[in-house]
């Protein structure tokens, strides 16, 4: 049974889309106004919000991002006035589900209703039990990463994530032990990379007082602090291998001794680690374990790196844009079409952490931009979009042709052609030098006019002066590049 909540003031509508629901065999609750609805979303778990604009209190766009980033993020259907497109197109790109133009009939909203609560129920069985999380991502690669995720949160095993910086090891780590049966106890995260050696192994096992030197009190280690939850090593390739035996026993027997106590401690946790390193290389290089490998790998979810889910990128922007919004108690800034192509053309060694870490640079330094536009990105993301367009359109991959023993294979070289977009494609689209540098050159000239018109805040005769050109000539590149003469002033 699902959960619908309206927010409309008029008690009309609100009864009448609960009576619906309640004709599908669902249930629901009304609000009146923005305020109570909100407080009624953060308490309860609704599938869809039906959620109108005008509303005594305020506007019901601006609490879009709040009723997005809601840990179950019910499907928003935005009620709008007859002919409010903008509105309705601001609420698209915003991420709402869909709209109604009020006045709207009783069948018009029950089509609604049962096509969002169809979509939900897909969306749902794609990853059934992965319930709470704050994953983002639709792409296939990252609902396996999730279903396997679920599986992993469903037995006892030890968890190991592997996966590129940023790619969100910490975080889907946090949603094995949510789903688990041990997320009523604490979950406590170790950067291994981060404690100087000398300190490891009191800082995880703790130490009695007087234990050494500088322990004046008492200390209980992390290990013991996981006791009925999760414990999540990060980075453990860097654990040092004099502890990496102890750290064993731990998990054979889940009991342990602080440094300097003669006493052996009982701790009941589920191990989950994570790893940017290749760990079968330091067992071969004789710097990790090969049998606490084996131990900690009992179920291992491997992370994609971003630009191998490209698909993702608009929802995790929208996504991130609306809580920086919501954060800020600002309406959100819709994104431009034009602005997500060119994040999709860069390639993000980062990851997700780099892109959030980009659009909070945007966010920040542009509050009064009415829309997302390229421009509004970094030199550098504008230059990979700029070459990224250069390439003639091809749907051949490139191949390489691999020499192995006596077998010839042939291996696609994705990953490559994804970091470096400027390169031709080797096939028989390979362009002739001049038309290659015509393009090249076309969109280097548009990149430096659209930087020129940032660097001069918009100023013609400051550009003149900066680049050497004329006023008019100026005006001709802008007409040749179709770059809004709106956006200069004089
Ligand atoms: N699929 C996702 N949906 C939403 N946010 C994500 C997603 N993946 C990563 N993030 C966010 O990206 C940032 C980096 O993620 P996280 O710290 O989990 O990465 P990591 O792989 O553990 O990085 P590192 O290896 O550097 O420790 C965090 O703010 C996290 O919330």
């Amino acid at each position: 049974m699902a959960n619908v909540l309206i927010i409309d003031d008029d008690p009309h509508i609100g009864d009448l889309l609960l009576v619906l629901a309640k004709h599908l065999g669902h249930g629901g609750d009304k609000a009146l106004t923005l305020k109570k609805g909100i407080a009624l979303a953060r308490e309860e778990r609704f599938d869809i919000v039906f959620l109108d604009v005008v509303l005594p209190d305020g506007n019901g766009l601006d609490a879009l991002p709040e009723l997005q980033i809601l840990k179950n993020s019910p499907e928003v259907v935005i009620i709008t006035g007859k002919g409010d497109t903008k509105g309705a197109e601001l609420a698209i790109n915003s991420g709402a589900w869909d709209y109604i133009s009020k006045p709207a009939t009783a069948e018009q909203y029950l089509l609604h209703m049962q096509r969002v609560l169809q979509y939900r129920t897909e969306k749902q069985a794609s990853h059934p039990k992965l319930g709470h999380h704050n994953i983002v991502g639709r792409s296939k690669a990252i609902m396996r990463c999730m279903e396997q995720a679920a599986k992993a949160a469903e037995s006892h095993v030890s968890v190991s994530i592997s996966g590129e910086t940023g790619t969100g090891k910490e975080l889907f780590a946090k949603a094995v032990h949510d789903n688990s049966t041990h997320r009523k106890g604490p979950f406590v995260a170790v950067d291994c990379a981060s404690i100087p050696e000398n300190l490891v192994e009191s800082i995880l096992f703790g130490h009695k007082r007087g234990a050494f030197t500088s322990a004046e009190e008492s200390n209980q280690g992390l290990i013991a602090k996981a006791d009925g939850g999760t414990l999540f090593l990060d980075e453990v390739g860097e654990l040092p291998l004099a502890l990496q035996k102890s750290f064993l026993r731990v998990l054979q027997e889940h009991t342990f001794r602080p440094v300097g106590d003669p006493k052996e401690i009982k701790s009941d946790f589920r191990l989950v680690t994570a790893t940017n390193r290749d760990l079968e290389a330091l067992v071969q290089t004789g710097r990790f374990r090969q049998d606490l490998m084996y131990r900690m790998q009992a179920f291992t979810i491997e992370l994609p790196p971003l630009r191998q889910r490209k698909e993702d990128i608009p929802e995790l922007s929208r996504y991130f844009l609306n809580k920086l919004s919501a954060d800020s108690n600002t309406a959100p800034t819709p994104v431009s079409n034009e602005f997500l192509k060119a994040l999709e053309a860069y390639s993000w060694p980062g990851n997700i952490r780099e892109l959030f870490n980009i659009l909070e640079q945007v966010f920040a330094t542009n509050p009064e931009a009415g829309e997302f536009l390229p421009i509004h990105l970094p030199v550098r993301i504008r230059i990979a979009a700029a070459q990224h367009s250069v390439l003639p359109k091809t749907d051949h991959k490139p191949v390489l042709t691999v020499i192995q023993g006596h077998k010839t294979t042939k291996k696609q070289l994705n990953k490559e052609a994804e970091i470096s977009p400027y390169k031709p494609p080797l096939n028989e689209d390979f362009p002739p030098l001049k038309e290659y540098r015509d393009q090249a050159l076309d969109q280097a000239e548009k990149l430096y006019l659209e930087s020129l018109f940032l660097h001069c805040n918009g100023n013609i005769k400051k550009a003149a002066q900066v680049s050497g050109l004329s006023n008019s000539r100026i005006y001709a590149l802008l007409k040749k590049h179709d770059i809004k003469k709106t956006f200069f002033s004089n």
